[in-house]
């Protein structure tokens, strides 16, 4: 079932810039640029792209925030802005930069406020509470007033806030910006388990490709307000010719312009005994293999290829 529509989606916006020392003029930036795409219920879907492709944009498209300057949205068979008040019923928001507790209360009072703002019956709430104290961990400081919560601790809160209406959809934008490494696994953690379980459908944008690669399996790229990719990071790599690398510890050194079939040499270290590989298919063995026969392996490792080479090319072209 399609949750998220989009179809020729686009926003402008008008700004002034200097024309001269006094004069000012007008300049249209379309800030999203004519976006078609579908979202199905359960998926998590990474939406990433360099600074000012429009992401928090189309963000607010999505959650009634900004009116779109043409094409169409709909979210959860709504129309976000004419219809926001139903769709905040059916939707979660995390930003990671605001929060939506409140400054002064302790965690628990703000949840329990959310309960009445939303209407949730008492006992739908404590279950998903209880689930969310468990997942996250936020036992410690529940009794704690928000603003003296650290910067994990909070983001933590607010994912539960974001939940415990039970939302169809979950956009967040950010959510792991600033956290420690202890926080931000808890955090992939718990929304990897909030998306296994296929209810929940998740819009995720992030700076933080480990966040995407963790979580998930679409990625859509968009760059000056358009989609560029659409597809798996397995599609993004084969798109971009990444390769598996696989760095060879030997007894005798290997000569310098060596060669092997199904792999290219790319590097060659300490006097020759160390030598790195781009893999030309999938399969590592026969490369292995065939160095074996020449001198003996002391130690191998295989190297994926990484994200952020590949998404640095992508916004790059
Ligand atoms: N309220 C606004 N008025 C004028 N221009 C805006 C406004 N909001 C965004 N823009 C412009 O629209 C473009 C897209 O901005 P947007 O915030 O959606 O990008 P983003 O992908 O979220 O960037 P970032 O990763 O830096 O948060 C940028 O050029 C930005 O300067």
């Amino acid at each position: 079932m399609t949750v998220i529509r989009m179809d020729g989606l686009r926003k402008d916006f008008t700004v002034r810039v200097r024309a001269g020392r006094l004069r000012r003029t007008k300049r249209t930036v379309a800030a999203v640029d004519g976006i078609d795409l579908r979202i199905e219920r359960g998926e998590m879907v990474g939406y990433i792209g360099p600074n000012g492709a429009g992401k928090s944009t189309t963000l607010k498209m999505l959650t009634g925030v900004l009116t779109p300057s043409a094409g169409t949205v709909s979210v959860c068979g709504l129309t976000p802005v004419p219809q926001r008040t139903r769709l905040a019923l059916r939707i979660g928001v995390v930003f990671g930069q605001r929060s939506q507790l409140w400054w002064d209360l302790p965690l628990r009072e703000s949840f329990s406020l959310l309960r009445h703002i939303y209407r949730v019956p008492a006992q739908e709430h404590a279950a998903r509470l209880r689930r969310c104290v468990g997942l996250l961990d936020l036992d410690g400081f529940l009794d704690t007033p928000v603003r003296q919560l650290s910067l994990g601790q909070r983001m933590r809160g607010d994912l539960t806030a974001a939940l415990l209406h039970g939302p169809e959809v979950l956009f967040l934008d950010e959510p792991t910006i600033g956290l420690d490494v202890v926080s931000k696994q808890a955090v992939r953690s718990f929304l990897a388990e909030l998306g296994a379980t296929g209810d929940v459908t998740l819009v995720l944008t992030t700076h933080d490709l480990a966040d995407i690669e963790r979580l998930c399996r679409r990625l859509v790229v968009i760059d000056h307000g358009r989609v560029v990719h659409d597809g798996t990071i397995e599609a993004l790599h084969t798109r971009y010719g990444s390769r598996r690398r696989l760095v060879v510890d030997l007894d005798a050194p290997l000569p310098s312009g060596f060669t092997v079939d199904g792999a290219t040499l790319v590097s060659l270290e300490a006097d020759g005994h160390r030598a790195s590989f781009d893999l030309l298919s999938d399969e590592a063995g026969p490369v292995v293999a065939r160095l074996a026969a020449l001198s003996s392996l002391r130690d191998l490792s295989l190297v994926e290829p990484d994200i952020e080479d590949v998404v640095a090319r992508l916004y790059a072209s």
